[in-house]
């Protein structure tokens, strides 16, 4: 019979649910490690997959493998890390306690450094960045929601080579790229907007649909674009039009942007950021690997990164239960008068 390598995801929420789901459900040997809560949830309705072009799957209760327990690490091929951001380092604890040799590992994460963090705890393994660029949604009762499109991406390695085919075959197949890092922070460049759909409480379709949310999202990418200048990094162009006119297309009138970013609406009008979700569920956000990475590469260079600053706080206030829900002209004020409180 022929060899086929067994897939641990490792963080059974939204995006391990769903990609290890449409693994399994297209017949990869996944197992699952995660919280009792969705151990539970899991165990008793099994995990249906639906997309916004109208893909639906389900993998029977009895045919899922999933348990708090690590042991499936001792078995597993590859592990795909899909802990939010701040669980990095358990989760590569966890792995170095419990992986069998020559295992390999793709984080799945947002944000620019989880799979360095990886690394340092799994010393001679290969540890690769992935990049989902599509919103996936629990929607409860083992139902989990892809409310945009894309193609996941990661670092080009030799190792990848026997896994392609299940991804191949669950309809996700994997982009490997040369220069990941350019990925990374076109797709954070992205995930700035996630802070701005948190504050506004709304999902992202009708959040982008607004003129003085799009502002925001625009001074806080522009701020970012001009470090990243400074930087000599050059983001990879993940969208049709190339990271650097994307803030000029945002600060568009409504209608002029609804006729020319009709991909950037492309979205399920229920999808939110995952940073929403977890303000809603009253946990910690990404927002320092987000917002604060553009924050620390300024700081690095001499220069200051107002706009994304102020994002950062107010993301913390939001956490710690104070000011949670903004209009767009009154949080563009805001980021304006920072960015002028901040000086020429
Ligand atoms: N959701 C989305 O649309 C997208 C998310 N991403 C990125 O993907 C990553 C994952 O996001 P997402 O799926 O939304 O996050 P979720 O919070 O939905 O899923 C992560 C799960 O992992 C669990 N977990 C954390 N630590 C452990 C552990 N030690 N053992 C077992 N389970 C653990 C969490 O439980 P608990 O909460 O109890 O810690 C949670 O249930 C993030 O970096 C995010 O930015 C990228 C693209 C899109
Ligand atoms: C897909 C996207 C950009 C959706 O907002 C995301 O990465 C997130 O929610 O964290």
């Amino acid at each position: 019979m022929a060899w086929s390598p067994e897939i641990c995801v490792f963080g059974a929420g939204s995006i391990g649910c769903y990609v290890g789901g449409r693994l399994a459900a297209a017949g990869a040997a996944v197992r699952f490690i995660g919280r009792e809560r969705v151990v539970a949830e899991v165990r008793e309705h099994g995990l249906r997959l639906t997309d916004w072009r109208g893909a639906d799957l389900n993998v029977p209760a009895s045919d899922v493998h999933i348990s708090t327990g690590h042991e499936a690490l001792a078995s597993a091929d590859l592990v795909l890390v899909t802990v939010k951001s701040a669980a990095t380092e358990e989760a590569g604890r966890a792995l170095a306690a419990g992986l069998k040799p020559g295992a390999s590992v793709i984080s799945f994460q947002n944000g620019l450094h989880r799979a360095d963090v990886l690394r340092g705890l799994l010393p001679g393994r290969a540890v690769l960045q992935g990049m989902v660029p599509f919103n996936v949604a629990a929607q409860g009762q083992g139902h989990f929601h892809a409310g945009t499109e894309g193609t996941l991406e990661v670092e080009q390695h030799a190792v990848l080579a026997p896994f392609l085919d299940a991804f191949t075959r669950a309809g996700l197949p994997l982009k490997q790229h040369a220069d990941i890092v350019a990925v990374q922070w076109a797709k954070l460049l992205l995930n700035l907007n996630n802070a701005v759909n948190a504050l506004s409480d709304l999902p992202l379709k009708e959040e982008l649909s607004q003129r003085a949310w799009r502002r925001c999202l625009a001074l806080a990418q522009s701020e970012a674009l001009a470090v990243l200048k400074l930087a000599g990094v050059k983001p990879a162009k993940l969208t049709p039009l190339p990271p650097g006119w994307i803030p000029t297309l945002l600060g568009a009138p409504d209608a002029v942007f609804r006729s020319l970013a009709k991909k950037m609406l492309a979205i399920d009008p229920k999808a939110r950021s995952s940073m929403w979700d977890d303000l809603h569920a009253g946990r910690k956000t990404e927002v320092d690997y987000l917002n604060g990475e553009v924050v620390r590469l300024a700081h690095q260079r001499g220069l200051s990164a107002p706009v994304n600053s102020r994002l950062v706080e107010l993301i913390h206030e939001a956490e710690s239960g104070k000011r949670r829900v903004w209009t767009g002209d009154a949080l563009l004020a805001d980021l304006k008068q920072a960015e002028l409180e901040d000086g020429p």
